[in-house]
């Protein structure tokens, strides 16, 4: 797998304004391609406007923002970045095949390979055997990996999860990091947010938002040696900790 790629998202100078206020005001970051980025703050330290901003849905940004070499939110990244946003978004009075065809439209996959995509997302999610299910009947746990599969369906380059294991238990939040990994192996890049710091351990490379700043771009390694902490829960409150004080 070759890592040594462009950044598969490079912000400069990159400003949001939600609702009146400046979230995100002057971030500069690269999220490096084909790795699992993981994407942790407090909350409300702007980790979903940061993934909006990202896909290309979130309204008053300001500086420099490309996602694959293009402008985010052009058309033509469309079919290269899948989005999971934090609830599950897909049709409960369709089945799972329905839904997956249905975004596999709208990722702009012709019709001639949408039974193969939608075959791939089944296998990658592990949902085989529920394509003909209605998915108001299934599980929360499988519930949201259709969701990843609709965003799977396209075959993205760049997978952006908004905390994508809430409500899980640990059997699946073990198994999704699986398929994450395996995503990447692919040479896809993951940008995730989680709440859950055991889950840093297993991103290539972190980046510590608090109140819109970038306060860490570090390797849970880098993050265990620099803190001090035993574990990436302690060394997440050290860092976020540490900073408060710098910034009074
Ligand atoms: N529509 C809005 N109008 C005003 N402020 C908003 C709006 N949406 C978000 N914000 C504010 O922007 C900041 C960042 O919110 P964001 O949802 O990006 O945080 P987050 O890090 O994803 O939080 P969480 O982990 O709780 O999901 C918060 O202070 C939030 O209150």
């Amino acid at each position: 797998m070759e890592k040594n790629r462009s950044p598969a998202v490079r912000a400069r100078g990159l400003g949001v304004e939600r609702g009146g206020h400046r979230v995100i005001d002057g971030l500069d970051v690269d999220v490096p391609a084909g790795r699992v980025v993981g994407l942790l703050g407090p909350s409300g330290s702007g980790k979903t406007t940061l993934l909006r901003a990202v896909v290309g849905v979130q309204d008053h940004v300001s500086g420099e923002l490309t996602v694959l070499g293009e402008p985010a939110g052009s058309t033509v990244l469309r079919r290269r970045v899948g989005y999971v946003t934090q609830a599950a978004s897909v049709y409960t009075d369709l089945t799972v095949a329905q839904n997956l065809r249905y975004f596999a439209r709208l990722a702009g996959l012709p019709p001639s390979a949408t039974g193969a995509g939608v075959a791939r997302a089944v296998a990658t999610v592990d949902l085989g055997g529920h394509e003909h299910q209605t998915v108001g009947t299934l599980s929360g746990g499988e519930r949201s990996r259709v969701s990843l599969a609709a965003a799977l369906v396209g075959d993205p380059e760049l997978l952006v999860l908004d905390e994508p294991t809430v409500g899980l238990d640990p059997v699946l939040r073990r198994d999704l990091w699986t398929t994450f990994r395996a995503l990447a192996a692919e040479g896809r890049t993951l940008l995730v947010s989680s709440h859950v710091m055991d889950e840093a351990t297993q991103c290539d490379r972190l980046l510590l938002l608090r109140d819109g700043d970038l306060v860490a771009d570090t390797t849970p390694d880098e993050l265990l040696v620099t803190t001090g902490a035993p574990d990436a829960e302690r060394a997440f409150l050290a860092l976020i900790d540490r900073t408060t004080q710098e910034s009074r």
